[in-house]
Parts: C-alpha cells; structure tokens; sequence
C-alpha cells in the first residue's frame, strides 16, 4: 500500500481532474459516500449490527436472506446506504470547512440522510468563500431540507448534546500549519463534547506529512482516508489522533501516483507489500532436498561480563527465525558462562582474557570468511579502540552487517568518518530512537518529529539500510524507497526486544534476503511475534524477550 505526501496528493487529484478529466466534483461525491458508509458502518456496530457484506443478491453463499430483504421482497437494496434500526435515533452534525475537505463533509451529508440517520451541518465559514465544488455541494444539501446551523455562532460554545456523532470535514491535505480560528475552536469543542469523531480524509490539524498534532487536532475514532494512505496517519501521535485508517477508493486510480513527477516512495509493510513491493517468498517453503547450510550462518559478535543475554537472544532470534547455524563470537574468558545453555547455538573465542579488546577484528573478520551476515553490538559495551575496530570490520570484508546497540554508539563517535570507511550498500543500522539521536547529531525530539525524513535522509546519505525502531517502525534503503511498519504490541518495550530483532534480520539475511526485504520482513515478523506472545500473556506488561523469540 502507497503513503503519500499532502503534496503528492494534490499532484495525484490534479493528474486525475486535468489528464483523466475525472470532474473533481465527482471524486468528492465518491468521497462522501465514503464517508457516509463508514459513518453508517460504525453506528451499525455500535448497536451490534454486524455488516452483512456488500450490496448485491440478496441472499447469502448459504441461501439465506440478507438483512432487508423478506421472501416477497426479493429486491434487495444497498445495504450500505440504507436505513437500518435505529438510524433514526441517530443525528450526526458535520462540520465543514470551506474547502474541498468541507466538500467530502456536505456531499456524505446526503448519503446520510437517506440511510435514515438525522444530519445538520454547521459551516466554519460562510458558504460564500466555499471552493467551487464544495458551494455546489451546500446548495445540493440546503435543498435537500437539511438543516444548516448558523456560521460565526462562537464555536467554543457550541452545544453538541443533540447529536450523537461528528463528522469532522473541516480541514484536509489542503492544510497548513496549526488551524486558525475558528478551526481551532471548534476542533477543540469537537473533541471536548465525548462524541464518536469520524474524519474525512485526514483528522483536521495533523500535519499529514509528518503526524505532528497541534492542540487543536481532532481525535477521531476513525478517518476516512481518501484514495491514497497519508504519511501523517502512520506516524505517532498522528496514528493515535486518526483512530482506525480505513483508505477508501473514490476513483483515483492507482496509477496516478505513478503519473506525477514527486512520485511516492513510501510503503506500508502489509503481508501483499512483501510480496508484491518487496519480491519476498513470505511463504517460506523449504525444499525437500535442503540442509542446515542452505540456510545461512550468522555471526553475532556481542557479549561482555555484564551483559552476555543480549547475545543470548540476538542469537536464539537469528536461530528462531530459520537461519541455518548461528555462532556467537565474545571474549574467551566468558565462554563457560554461556556454553550448553543454548545447545543449538555454536560459540568461537574472539578475545583473550573476559572483554574485547582492539586487536579482535582480525580474529572476527577470519571467523567472517564463513559466514553469511554478521550481527555486531548485542551486549558489546565499550572498549579502547572500539572505533578502530568497527572500522576494520566495515572495511575488511563485503560480509552484510547488522549493527545494533553499542555497536551504533561507535558509529556515533565515528560521525562524518564513516563516509570515508566506504560505502558498504549491505549494511543495517537498527536504532532506536536515542541511538538515531546520537548518530544523526540531533536531539531525539527533533527527528521523532519527521521519522521518515530523518530515516530517508540517513539511510541515503550513509548508503545503509536503516531501520528507525518505535512504535510504527521505518525501513529507509540507500535508494530512497521507505516502509512503514504498523506490526507490533506496546508489551514489547521491554529489555532485549532489541537484540531479537537484530536476530530476527540477521538470520533473515542468512537466508538470502537483500538487506531491506530482510529488514522489513524482520520488522514485520518481530512486530507480529510480539503481538502473538502479547496474547498469550494475562497483561502484556508481563511479556519478556524472550516470549517474543519462541513466537516468532
Ligand atoms: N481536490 C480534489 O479533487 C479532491 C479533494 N478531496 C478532499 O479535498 C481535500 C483537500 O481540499 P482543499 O480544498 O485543497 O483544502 P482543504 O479542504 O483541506 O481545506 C483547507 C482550507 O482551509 C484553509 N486553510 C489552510 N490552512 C489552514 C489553517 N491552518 N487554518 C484554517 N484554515 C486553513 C485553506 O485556505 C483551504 O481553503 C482533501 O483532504 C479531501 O478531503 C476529495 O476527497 C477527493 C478529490
Ligand atoms: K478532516
């Protein structure tokens, strides 16, 4: 699924208007009807009312009768759009900005009514400054008898106790910047009146760019994205202020965004992206005649006297996820602690005495020869001449990295230098938000307000693979191509989730996935393994790492 830009969007609407002569005020009658029906979908589920499928024959694949239609009434009307019980208890006000966006508002305000449910409409503006479009649209419903509240009545003290729902159309991606008033009041009161908010397009404040929300931004239970997925509506707090995504086709076509010169290359990680975007097996047979070497070898390289777990699970992970062996590679001295506790895992003396020491990249980069990725950090810590040695194992071998924890702590310290280490296009970073703080430079505030640009631009600039970790996690490649992930559970901030998804990648790559259909496949799975062990558990707060390493 494509995410685009506001900017992108307006490209794709003019591309649609002007070379496929789509007139814009039939995009905004399919748009409205797409919001009425998912305005209908949610009152119907509010009163128990599961959907009965599309429109259509009126008999179900088992011959029974679909809602509405009664043997001597073998018409069946579109279930969509038709009243059902208890519409008439409900009244939706919509509020409407003078834009196209108000547009989508008036236009679903028909559809609603004629499914039965009571609608008023209370205009931000004065209808006068409406958009072509959006005027015809007021004067089709002022003729339909619908009521239209007073403009300029003080938003802040609008009495919403009639209603039972809003419909938010007051600003979309035509938008910018934080809403002035009386936007801004009203969107306020919108969100202080506890009702069910459903959003047309996008929730009016976000910047649909980035999910940055002002104060004023409506918190909607739903949006009704129009056409083509908004990056605001997949990066926090925008994913939060949006409720549930539902992207509706209003005849846009696809393609158009492949018709505009800023063309989209922004993707949602859904199970038909990795296959379809990303050229992934996601079925992962294995052919009958294989053997253990078939599927890779990973080196982890991590551990210390303090922290030898890390490695333990970035290990038990890269094992989990399929790879064929893995061995982990740490300081001699430490060998008995870990040895026999995971009898599956192979391990190799990397350093003399229990820490790692300079003069270790050559013995890991020997170890390298055989080995099809290796996984660098989980547990490393710090040591003298750490810098020297990354650089010798970025620059003594063309075997993929994934680099993690410390070991991104000493790209930090490497800066700008590690363009001179040479641009390695196997390489993956897999920061969290601090640590993406501490490579880019910046404070974390600062790039959590862009994640995907800031992610675009490093991975870009350093020619890696970077994975931006957090809720709704971003996958930049060095080719400007990003992935959004939406897999994942908040019981997985918890020590060592880290470490399994630099399993979960690296053994990934051992199975001859390229660096970015391993990284976001790896996110994907490390998200949907956390969701799968979250439910496993009484309270999720109570998941460890390691539950999320047996579901992968
Ligand atoms: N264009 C099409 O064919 C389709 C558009 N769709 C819907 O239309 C909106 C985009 O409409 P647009 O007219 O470009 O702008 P908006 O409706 O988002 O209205 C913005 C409106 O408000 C003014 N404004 C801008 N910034 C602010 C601010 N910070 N505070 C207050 N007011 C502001 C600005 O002057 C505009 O007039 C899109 O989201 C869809 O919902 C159809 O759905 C599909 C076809
Ligand atoms: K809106």
């Amino acid at each position: 699924m494509q995410i685009v830009t506001a900017q992108q969007m307006k490209q794709i609407d003019r591309y649609t208007i002007d070379e496929l002569g789509i007139p814009a005020l039939a995009l905004m009658e399919s748009a409205g009807r797409a919001v009425a029906e998912e305005v209908l979908d949610l009152c119907r589920s509010r009163r128990g009312m599961a959907e009965d499928g599309r429109t259509g024959a009126g008999t179900r694949p088992d011959g029974s009768l679909k809602r509405g239609v009664t043997s001597d009434n073998p018409i069946f009307e579109d279930d969509l759009i038709a009243p059902f019980d208890g519409a008439e208890r409900e009244h939706w006000l919509i509020l409407t900005g003078k834009g196209n966006n108000g547009g989508d508002g008036l236009a679903a305000a028909r559809y609603l009514q004629d499914a039965g449910v009571r609608v008023s409409i209370l205009c931000a503006e004065s209808p006068d400054r409406f958009t072509e479009e959006a005027a015809v649209q007021f004067e089709a419903v002022r003729r339909s008898g619908i009521l239209i509240l007073e403009t300029g009545q003080n938003p802040a003290a609008a009495d919403f106790t009639p209603y039972t729902g809003l419909v938010d159309a007051l600003l979309g991606v035509g938008a910018s910047g934080e809403p002035r008033e009386p936007y801004a009041g009203l969107i306020k009161a919108a969100n202080g009146s506890g009702l069910p908010i459903v959003a047309a397009d996008v929730p009016s404040g976000l910047d649909a760019d980035t999910g940055q929300t002002p104060e004023a931004c409506i918190r909607a239970v739903r949006t009704v994205c129009i056409a083509f997925l908004k990056a605001g509506l997949v990066q926090y707090p925008g994913a939060e202020a949006a409720g549930e995504v539902k992207v509706r086709a209003v005849g846009i076509p696809q393609l158009a965004s492949s018709r505009i010169e800023e063309r989209s290359d922004t993707y949602l990680i859904t199970e038909r992206s990795l296959r379809v975007t990303l050229g992934i097996d996601t079925s992962r047979k294995r052919a009958e005649d294989s053997h253990k070497g078939t599927y890779g070898h990973v080196l982890v390289v991590g551990g210390s006297r303090l922290m030898s777990g890390a490695g333990f699970m970035a290990s038990r992970a890269a094992l989990r996820i399929g790879s064929g062996l893995v061995t982990w590679a740490l300081p001699k001295a430490l060998l008995p602690n870990i040895v026999g506790h995971v009898p599956e895992l192979m391990v190799a003396e990397a350093a003399e005495g229990d820490a790692w020491r300079r003069d270790s990249a050559g013995t890991i980069l020997k170890l390298a020869e055989r080995m099809d990725v290796l996984a660098v950090g989980p547990g490393l810590g710090r040591f003298d001449g750490d810098m020297d040695w990354m650089k010798e194992l970025w620059t003594g071998s063309d075997v993929p990295l994934v680099i993690d924890a410390d070991g991104l702590n000493i790209l930090a310290d490497a800066g700008g230098a590690l363009k001179d280490w040479g641009r390695r296009e196997n390489v993956v970073l897999t920061p969290h938000p601090g640590e993406m703080g501490r490579l880019l430079g910046i404070p974390t505030a600062e790039l959590q307000r862009d994640r995907i640009g800031a992610a675009r631009k490093y991975a870009a600039e350093y020619g890696v693979t970077l994975v931006l970790k957090g809720a709704r996690t971003v996958v930049a490649s060095p080719d400007g191509t990003v992935f959004v992930n939406t897999t994942g559970h908040p019981g997985m901030s918890t020590g060592g989730t880290g470490d399994v998804l630099t399993g979960a990648i690296s053994g990934l790559i051992a199975q001859k996935l390229s660096p970015l259909q391993a990284a976001s496949f790896g996110v994907y799975l490390h998200g949907r393994a956390g969701e799968r062990a979250a439910e496993l558990r009484e309270h999720p707060s109570s998941l460890l790492a390691g539950d999320v390493i047996e579901a992968l």
